[in-house]
């Protein structure tokens, strides 16, 4: 386990003895070098959202109508950014959202398992996509000691999904977070200009292609007929029928803890929590899915007043510490990031996902400092006034 603590004097020491950082330090500097080192098909998918963009515009500034209101002489010499999610104490407050093509931002085709390794080294809990380029079991070997969750899309085929659910928990998941926002892919115009969909190219298919009950959905083996596989893929993936029917049956497939991702609106965290999850994921899913303009952030209170004492993770336009201070802050016990770290990713491999993830986390440690907020636990909403 790193020194959390240390995070901004390793830094501030290269910055002070001359050494120039290699890799950027501001994120506006991060886009700009993972556009460039990326093709223009992958950065279309990953950078792009729904439509004209303007709920992934506005996730971004909902931080800014929220201000952090500094505290002088408070004690905050030292501070403890830990967490406690499902009876295990976590270093940082930090999660790494699952992001499908992560695979595919690397410069070897394996960034799943980079991304395992990094968020091994960080001490911060990787969710790994069931998009993948590699098999899930080897991504959560790749963790080492470290936590990873399992991010499920359910398919439209509850054998299939079973076998996805039971291989997650016997490769050490320990959790499972089922994304809801995704049963069917939004409108999205940059991969529509370019006509380019990665999965539908059979990219990052390998938890389907290894599993024994999709394979036994082909006439030919996906390594005979690549092809079919990759239509059974595309009939299989979209479960716009799921509903709050199907709970209780997605509930009693694992005891892990089971969260619901892409959950927005209060009374939808209630009946949740009422069909036994353990923990809601407030998200818009990086503003990707729907484009109604609402930020996740201004989501994120009424899910927290609606589900108790019921952990809520938080993702969407997360960019720098203050952002994370602001949503845990709002009740968020965990904060999670999606295209920082895949930018991080192509522009760094695994040591440009420790950056960004450092950087972050050094600028939320300060943030505290400066703002006289000794832990996490000594931020809720008073900490924050709104900005008109
Ligand atoms: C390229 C890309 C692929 C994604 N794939 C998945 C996925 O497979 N499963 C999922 O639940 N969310 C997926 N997401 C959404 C992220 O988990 C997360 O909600 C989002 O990226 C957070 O917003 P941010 O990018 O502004 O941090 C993806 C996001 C991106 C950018
Ligand atoms: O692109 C995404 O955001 C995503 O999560 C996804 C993954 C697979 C199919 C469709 C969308």
């Amino acid at each position: 386990m790193p020194n959390h603590g240390d995070w901004q004097y390793t830094i501030y020491l290269d910055g002070l003895t001359g050494r120039v950082p290699s890799l950027p330090m501001s994120f506006a500097e991060l886009e700009r070098r993972a556009e460039a080192a990326m093709s223009p098909e992958l950065w279309s998918y990953v950078a792009g959202g729904a439509g004209d963009e303007r709920t992934q515009r506005a996730n971004v500034t909902a931080f800014d109508g929220w201000g952090l209101m500094p505290r002088m002489l408070a004690g905050a010499a030292e501070r403890d950014l830990s967490v406690e999610l499902f009876g295990r104490r976590l270093p940082t407050p930090l999660l790494l959202a699952p992001v499908g093509v992560i695979g595919l931002c690397g410069d070897d085709g394996h960034g799943d398992l980079t991304t395992a390794r990094a968020a091994g080294t960080m001490g911060v809990p990787m969710i790994a996509s069931t998009l993948s380029q590699d098999p899930m079991e080897d991504v959560a070997a790749a963790l080492g000691d470290t936590p990873g969750w399992f991010q499920l899309y359910p398919p439209n085929d509850r054998e299939l999904t079973e076998s996805l659910v039971h291989r997650a928990e016997a490769a050490g998941f320990t959790a499972l977070v089922v994304t809801l926002d995704t049963l069917t892919l939004g409108w999205r115009p940059r991969d529509l200009a370019l006509a380019s969909f990665p999965q539908l190219a059979g990219e990052c298919l390998a938890n389907y292609l290894s599993d024994p009950v999709f394979r036994s959905r082909l006439a030919a083996p996906p390594e005979e007929d690549p092809q079919a596989a990759t239509g059974l893929w595309a009939t299989l993936f979209g479960n716009q029928r799921l509903s709050w029917d199907d709970l209780a049956w997605l509930r009693s497939l694992t005891s892990l803890p089971l969260l619901l991702k892409g959950i927005c609106d209060p009374d939808d965290a209630r009946r949740a929590v009422d069909g036994g999850v353990d923990g809601i994921y407030c998200s818009n899913h990086g503003g990707r899915q729907a484009n109604g303009g609402l930020p996740a952030l201004d989501c994120l209170p009424g899910v927290v007043d609606a589900v108790g004492d019921t952990p809520v993770v938080f993702d969407s336009g997360v960019r720098g510490g203050p952002d994370v201070v602001k949503a845990l802050a709002l009740g968020a016990r965990a904060v999670a990031i999606g295209r920082p770290y895949a930018y991080g990713l192509a522009v760094g491999g695994q040591g440009g996902i420790e950056h960004v993830l450092r950087c972050l986390l050094a600028e939320t440690d300060l943030t505290l400092a400066i703002d006289g907020y000794a832990s996490v636990g000594a931020l809720d909403r008073t900490a924050l006034r709104r900005v008109r």
